[in-house]
């Protein structure tokens, strides 16, 4: 279990992250999406105490990350995958991430061919890695102390589309035996086939939360009328609230039968009523960041 409470984090004047509030639940995956900028590393450090938040408080299992015992057989971590050390071995990095966390040093081996990196890849200095070998090299150390939960940085960075799918099936059947994972992106593409939740960040604050179908019902309607005047006129004077989308269409936090009486109710002809989210997650990922700025 995760729990991060109005987590806020201040540089300087400016917000990197503000009142963030979310959980993550044991047996699921939570996809911790948002454009570059938005605030997810900052975040994903502060949970794992290596940021201390200017406000509120982050919690794996109970209890702040900097007060596990030896974390790495509770929670795995990666960060940044290209931070390793370029002179060691993959072999090597994980075998003294098994040493440092206590973990079954015979586990190396198995895990290391599990991540795509067998004996030849694996006896390789880190220096000569890809950034895909990198992230699987990173995701076998977050893996060896066999935690109960995951925290990963744009974990799919540098995979090809194979490894891709492969990351996904991995985390999905670490989630499916009761683990919990938390992953970041900042492409809904990547996460949207394995996510059980998301929680959407812009600008540092949290633009919505929710599984696939809370978001997309959550969305109102999309209205167009042969007059866009009149139209945003009966809408505001039945009380609903209509924001011009800029194509002549309006928004509107509504359901459809109370924009269509209202608009009938005024003489306003519609060529258009539809779900806003009829056109997917991605359509509205995009509406709920775009233009946001910290
Ligand atoms: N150490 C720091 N000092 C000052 N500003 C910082 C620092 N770390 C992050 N920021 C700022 O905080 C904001 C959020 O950055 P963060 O790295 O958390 O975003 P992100 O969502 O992970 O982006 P990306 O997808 O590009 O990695 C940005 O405006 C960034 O410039």
């Amino acid at each position: 279990m995760i729990e991060v409470s109005r987590l806020s984090k201040r540089y300087g004047g400016a917000d990197a992250v503000r009142d963030v509030s979310f959980a993550c639940a044991p047996g699921t995956v939570t996809g911790f999406l948002g454009p570059n900028g938005a605030g997810k590393s900052t975040t994903l450090r502060m949970i794992c105490g290596l940021t201390p938040p200017t406000e509120g408080t982050a919690t794996v299992h109970g209890v702040p990350y900097r007060r596990i015992p030896n974390p790495g057989r509770h929670v795995g971590v990666l960060l940044d995958a290209a931070a390793q050390h370029a002179g060691r071995t993959g072999r090597e990095v994980l075998t003294l991430t098994a040493l440092a966390t206590g973990a079954d040093r015979s586990r190396v081996g198995e895990l290391l061919e599990t991540v795509g990196l067998p004996a030849k890849a694996a006896g390789k200095r880190v220096g000569a890695y890809s950034l895909g070998m990198r992230q699987r090299l990173g995701l076998a150390q977050a893996l060896v102390g066999e935690p109960s939960v995951l925290i990963l940085d744009e974990p799919a960075n540098g995979l090809d589309p194979e490894g891709i799918f492969w990351m996904r099936t991995l985390l999905r059947g670490f989630a499916d035996r009761g683990g919990t994972v938390l992953l970041s992106s900042h492409l809904l593409r990547e996460v949207e086939a394995v996510a059980d939740r998301f929680v959407v960040i812009a600008g540092g604050r949290i633009a919505a939360q929710g599984t696939r179908d809370e978001l997309l019902s959550g969305t109102g309607v999309v209205v167009r009328g042969t007059d866009p005047a009149a139209l945003h006129a009966a809408l505001r004077g039945a009380g609903l609230p209509a924001e011009p989308d800029g194509t002549g269409r309006f928004l509107v936090a509504a359901p459809a039968e109370a924009v269509g009486r209202a608009a009938a109710a005024a003489g306003a002809v519609l060529l258009e009523l539809r779900p806003a989210g009829g056109d997917g997650l991605e359509e509205l990922f995009f509406t709920l960041t775009h233009g946001a700025t910290p």
